[in-house]
């Protein structure tokens, strides 16, 4: 079952990729668009039902931020994954990183580990609170996670050593945390919606 064409995919992403969608991009994103419609059907990944508006919203976003990370962006941490955004569409843009989803509800991570397996990403899912896990990344990334003033510290404690905070957010939320972002980038077609980086100062 294919929902959307890859020409139609391609056209969608391309506000969020301007200088071209990857060679094999469109592809690997849907099957996972495929996944992400029949599981929505029975568990609640996203609220958001329409397909072209999932690769607009949920891909196109995810791909952005992940075209802004760091080049020397090794491992990477998607906190309160979700559905798979912002981590599955940034492995798919940058195989290289090797890329955790932490996603502590049951059904979300079976849904996760069904995309990885599916589509053969090399993935990690964490199926547990991100407060578990015993490992730092390069960037810690997150997006809509709830009380996300109150997951910041949780989510810089896994920062490793030089690395950086994404948070793909509104502009008002970072304008809230009153700290020096590294950048703040407009998200195409949203009309709050940002990419911020926060350089990760470890204390100690
Ligand atoms: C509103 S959803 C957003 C999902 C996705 N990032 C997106 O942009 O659509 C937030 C998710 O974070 C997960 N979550 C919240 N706190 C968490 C934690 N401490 N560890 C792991 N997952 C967490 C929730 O289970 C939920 O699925």
């Amino acid at each position: 079952m294919t929902t959307l064409s890859l020409e139609t995919m391609e056209s969608l992403l391309q506000p969020y990729l301007p200088s071209g969608v990857p060679a094999g991009v469109a592809e690997k994103l849907s099957g996972y668009l495929d996944l992400l419609l029949k599981w929505n059907a029975r568990t609640n990944l996203t609220a958001i039902r329409q397909p072209e508006e999932m690769v607009r919203r949920h891909f196109g976003e995810s791909l952005f931020a992940g075209g802004l990370l760091p080049a020397e962006t090794g491992t990477l941490l998607d906190l309160g994954s979700g559905g798979g955004f912002p981590g599955i569409p940034i492995q798919i843009l940058r195989p290289e990183t090797a890329v955790t989803l932490a996603e502590s509800q049951g059904k979300k991570a079976a849904f996760l580990r069904e995309v990885v397996r599916t589509l053969g990403l090399k993935t990690a899912v964490w199926g547990d609170r991100a407060e578990k896990l015993a490992e730092s990344f390069d960037v810690v990334a997150m997006r809509a996670v709830d009380k996300m003033q109150e997951m910041i510290p949780v989510a810089e404690k896994l920062v490793g050593p030089g690395g950086y905070l994404m948070l793909l957010t509104t502009r008002v939320q970072v304008e809230e945390l009153r700290r020096p972002a590294r950048f703040v980038v407009p998200l195409p077609g949203s009309v709050d919606g940002v990419v911020a980086l926060f350089h990760v100062e470890q204390a100690g």
